[in-house]
């Protein structure tokens, strides 16, 4: 997998630094500053390339001006940046644009430097708590069997044609994101997936993308930390349902937020259910779930029938199918190869992953880490658990503080044995961090409460949990899902939720000395 810093095309046509002057509408700048020529963008000094026009933006921790000095070395062309930012610029010697707001404009600017690349990219964006990540692999494998070249943005992985790229974020940044939808057109990427956050709505990332389709998968609580309320967190992310941002929406209305975003959508909007309500537009019937996938029919209007699967476990997938599948369709796929692209998706790195072990329990790592999808997955494991369920969680440091109890609880009322643990606990003590949690677990009745463990060791906690396994039990590892690293205390420790997985069958192993604990 090649590092996010490389996504960007090879070369890119320069363009002269007076038409973005125009563009910007004659910002102040140094004499110097029509005589240049930028033929890339980027705001993070260390990831400057020659002639690239460097962004220097106030950020919470620093002002990018603070680094125009190591862009220079790098072989920027030239800086764009803000009044704060004017001073250290301008020492560089490099030509210097001047505006109030260049986050603001980062979008526009990207998208001009890189000759407007979303032009020749159709593009399906996913907004929602849960589910983006599935849903945009799925519609991935969708647009494949239409016969796109297809890209994928989001979390877990980007993909440019054949490339693959690890993400720093979930929803790139706008010079980022610019830059990559140049790879893509330079790729032959005809249409792509991508994940569209609220920190991205609310931060411009996505300014100057427009879709071509946008899906809505359902809302629940998280990032409090970065929105004021869930009604803010909800209004950030109805902003892709403008004439500005989309052509047409998707929206699963088994959700309440879905069902509110129906009626104030400004533009046209197909809705689904994955429970067969009958005033969707696309409902999935007949839903048979198994332990590997589920099998549904797929009803749309004018009596439309498909048979339909998706092959991965649990009912919240058959809502990310049928999202997926209505998506395609608005896009121009035909049912018929929308069914079938998805149906061939047989798994998302951290999604509901099973680490294989050949033992007679399962254990499954997952990036649930908000109330919601906890709940969903425990709910939807319990189905397929002929043993005890166990769960290992914890809640993330410097973060929305409010999921802790209510992720306590989820845990300790739908588990049966609950092994509370550190998740990235970042700068706080992952004690307190712990004691939040058990809030929630103490208001669970103590007749209907699981067995509660706490184990800060993140590694120690899911080696308990493998070593404690039995016959049909099914382990789940909560919250890192794809991630491989731990941050602690200004620190990323390696960390894979499913090495350290396999490490523990390991163990359990060869002290067992046998692979069965049937009888235990
Ligand atoms: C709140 C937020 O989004 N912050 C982002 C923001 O940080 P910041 O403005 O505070 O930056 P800063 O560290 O003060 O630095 C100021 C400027 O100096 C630059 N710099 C800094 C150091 C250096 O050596 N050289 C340099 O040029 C930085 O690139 C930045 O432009 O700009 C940084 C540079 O792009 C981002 O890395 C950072 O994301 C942080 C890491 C983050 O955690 N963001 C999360 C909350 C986020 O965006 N999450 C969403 C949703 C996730 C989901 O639901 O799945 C996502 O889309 O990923």
């Amino acid at each position: 997998m090649r590092p996010p810093s490389s996504m960007r095309p090879s070369t890119s046509p320069p363009r002269p630094l007076s038409g973005l002057a125009s563009l910007l509408g004659a910002p102040s700048g140094t004499s110097r500053a029509p005589l240049a020529a930028v033929s890339g963008v980027t705001i993070d000094s260390r990831q400057v390339r020659r002639g690239d026009l460097y962004v220097a933006l106030p950020g919470a921790t620093a002002h990018g001006a603070d680094f125009a000095a190591q862009a220079l070395a790098a072989g920027a062309a030239a800086i764009l940046t803000d009044p704060a930012g004017r001073e250290a610029a301008v020492a560089t010697g490099l030509p210097v644009l001047v505006v109030e707001d260049p986050r603001a404009l980062l979008g526009q600017v990207s998208a001009w430097v890189y000759g407007e690349p979303v032009k020749d990219v159709m593009v399906i964006g996913v907004t929602g708590t849960s589910g983006k990540s599935t849903t945009t692999f799925l519609l991935e494998a969708g647009l494949r069997a239409a016969g796109h070249r297809a890209g994928l943005i989001g979390g877990v992985e980007i993909h440019a044609g054949e490339l693959r790229f690890a993400p720093k974020l979930t929803t790139p940044e706008a010079s980022d994101l610019q830059g990559l939808f140049a790879l893509m057109r330079e790729q032959g990427v005809t249409a792509a997936a991508m994940e569209v956050s609220s920190h991205a709505l609310a931060l411009g990332r996505v300014d100057s993308v427009f879709y071509d389709v946008a899906l809505f998968t359902n809302l629940s609580q998280d990032h409090l930390d970065f929105h004021k309320d869930l009604d803010d967190y909800f209004a950030t992310k109805a902003r892709l349902f403008t004439p500005e941002m989309s052509r047409v929406g998707v929206v699963n209305v088994d959700d309440a937020h879905g069902r509110e975003l129906l009626g104030l959508a400004k533009i046209p909007m197909t809705s689904f259910s994955a429970q067969g309500a009958p005033e969707a537009d696309w409902r999935a019937v007949d839903v048979r779930l198994g332990s590997d996938g589920s099998a549904f029919r797929v009803a749309g209007p004018g009596g439309v029938q498909e048979d339909a699967s998706v092959a991965l476990p649990g009912p919240f997938n058959v809502a990310n199918a049928m999202g997926a599948i209505v998506s395609l369709v608005e896009a121009g796929v035909p049912l018929h190869t929308a069914v079938a692209g998805v149906g061939t998706l047989s798994g998302v790195p951290g999604r509901m992953e099973r680490v294989p072990g050949g033992e007679d329990f399962q254990v499954i790592v997952d990036y649930s880490h908000k109330p919601g999808a906890v709940e969903s997955v425990l709910r939807s494991l319990r189905q397929v658990t002929a043993g005890r369920l166990t769960v290992v969680l914890g809640c993330g440091g410097d973060r929305d503080r409010g999921k802790r109890p209510m992720m306590g609880e989820a845990a300790a009322r739908l588990a049966d044995v609950a092994i509370l643990t550190s998740d990235n606990p970042r700068s706080e003590d992952p004690l307190r961090i712990l004691a939040e949690m058990m809030d929630g677990v103490l208001g669970v009745p103590e007749e209907e409460r699981a067995h509660v463990i706490i184990e800060p060791d993140r590694a120690a906690a899911i080696d308990l949990a493998v070593g404690r396994a039995g016959f049909g039990d099914v382990v789940v590892v909560a919250g890192k899902g794809h991630e491989q690293g731990q941050y602690v205390a200004g620190e990323v420790l390696p960390f894979d939720d499913r090495q350290v997985v396999a490490d523990a069958i390991v163990r359990r192993r060869s002290r067992t000395g046998r692979r069965s604990t049937y009888g235990e």
